[in-house]
């Protein structure tokens, strides 16, 4: 098995949103080993760029040449290089070790505060540029890189196409980021053979931008170290920034960090709330007689959203595709937990954690008065609502009910109950929700209620 290696040659951002610490972050996400060389140490946070340490050109150097000779590098990005001293240092070790260079021409962060010295932009041309397989300038650092004022898409296509002839990188990306319109479409342009291609993703309306052309850059290093050919790696490195300015860091008082873990999160996430549904599923079936008396007409479904700050919509809570069934006198889940797959029980569910975030799962089931008579007795805190005061305006907008109602019921105890249940109007069953944080917790009060009626009824 070979572990991909990446190297980044780049500064510190103390905020932890920008610089090496986006792109080990980046490099990790993408299951790359991250080894860092550092440039600059900058005091920095979300609002700008405090102070400035070089770190002293030998360094720079013996630490590529400290991580290539021992630990290898099958690819490497540079960042902020704030020197001509420290360029030509970098470009030595990068030609005697050969490995493949996505260079970020970096040139001032978010808030506008420089991070090279004047005289070395000419250097950066010179010996950094032309040793690139990758260049990613975005639009200001292109129209210094080009000689002329990038504003449009076909401003863009002109740079790249200037900057890949005159400086000599194998492939130009001018980044749309600080460009209008709604996608964000950067231009890859290939030197050899004169092509373009563009990268389009919807355009994310956040402040929180901190670090996306580090992370971006970082992402296309990771690519190319796990032997992606270029453009499969940039396409990922797309992908992984859109994920990652999609679930940016509301941090600070400035431009807040993008958040590369997103990335991993996101999997991780999905798949313990899969792990933690099939629990609750096996809970269920084990209690399958029980729990079918209070399957109701419209059948029952158990919901589990991500984590608050994942959960966006109904495709972030997971359910049972065709809900749980009554088959045969007993519970039936009708098919295997799956994201995005209902709307009723995902509606409770995202209401709910408007309200308290860490209330992320629920289950409907039949009206009966034994359940909320017994749920009392077992101290839960229960609250409705009536579907008969629905706003005129609320019924008419589709999917408004539930949230409605849900608002209703939490209002009403100031503070989001274990159960919620309504007696129904016109063509509407009456239904009891059970809440709670997880599928386990919800099935479990579920049991604890039923029970209760059982042993009650035997005396
Ligand atoms: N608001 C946004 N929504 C979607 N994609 C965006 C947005 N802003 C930037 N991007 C994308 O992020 C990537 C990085 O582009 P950008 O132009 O922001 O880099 P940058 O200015 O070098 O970043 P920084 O200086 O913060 O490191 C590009 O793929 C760009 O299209
Ligand atoms: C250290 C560092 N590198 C790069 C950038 C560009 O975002 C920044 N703000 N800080």
């Amino acid at each position: 098995m070979r572990i991909p290696r990446a190297l980044t040659i780049a500064g510190l951002d103390s905020g932890g949103g920008a610089g090496i610490t986006a792109d080990l972050k980046t490099f990790h996400a993408l299951g790359v080993y991250g080894m860092v060389a550092l440039t600059a140490v900058t005091a920095q946070n979300t609002l700008g760029v405090r102070a400035v340490q070089e770190i002293d050109p030998s360094i720079v150097e013996t630490q590529i040449n400290a991580v290539a000779e021992d630990i290898g590098v099958d690819a490497a990005k540079t960042g902020m290089l704030s020197s001509s001293p420290i360029m030509e240092a970098v470009a030595r070790a990068v030609k005697r070790w050969g490995f493949p260079l996505v260079v970020d021409p970096v040139m001032y962060a978010k808030s506008g505060d420089p991070l090279i010295r004047p005289e070395a932009m000419e250097t950066l041309k010179r010996v950094i540029i032309p040793i690139a397989k990758v260049v990613t300038p975005n639009a200001p650092e292109a129209s210094h890189l080009a000689g002329f004022r990038v504003e449009t898409l076909d401003d863009a296509r002109r740079a790249a196409k200037v900057i890949a002839e005159e400086l000599h990188p194998e492939i130009v990306i001018v980044k749309g980021g600080h460009l209008t319109g709604n996608e964000s479409i950067d231009i890859v342009y290939f030197r050899d053979t004169g092509e373009y291609r563009e990268l389009r993703a919807p355009r994310i309306d956040t402040k929180n931008t901190h670090g996306t052309g580090c992370s971006f850059s970082a992402a296309i290093a990771a690519g190319l170290a796990r032997g992606l050919s270029p453009w499969d790696a940039i396409k990922l490195a797309k992908e992984l920034i859109t994920t990652a300015i999609k679930y940016s860091l509301p941090l600070g008082h400035g431009h807040g960090p993008v958040n590369p873990m997103a990335w991993l999160e996101l999997r991780a996430y999905r798949a313990d709330v899969i792990d933690e549904m099939n629990k609750a599923l096996s809970m269920i079936e084990e209690n399958a007689d029980l729990i079918g008396k209070y399957i109701p007409e419209v059948q029952s479904n158990l919901g589990y959203a991500l984590p608050a700050f994942y959960a966006r919509d109904l495709n972030d809570v997971a359910a049972i595709p065709g809900r749980i069934v009554r088959y045969m006198g007993k519970a039936k889940p009708s098919g295997p937990p799956t994201f995005g797959v209902s709307s009723h029980v995902a509606s409770y569910i995202l209401t709910a954690m408007k309200y308290d975030s860490e209330v992320r799962s629920a289950m409907n089931i039949k009206y009966d008065d034994r359940i909320i008579e017994a749920a009392k007795e077992l101290g839960y805190v229960i609250s409705s609502y009536d579907r008969r005061q629905e706003p005129p305006e609320v019924k008419a907008r589709e999917g408004a009910s539930i949230p409605w109602g849900t608002e209703q019921a939490i209002k009403s105890v100031g503070r989001v109950p274990d159960i919620i249940y309504h007696l129904g109007d016109w063509g509407k069953e009456p239904e009891i929700v059970v809440l709670g944080k997880s599928p386990v917790e919800v099935v479990s009060k579920l049991l604890a209620v039923l029970r209760r009626i059982d042993e009650k009824s035997r005396f």
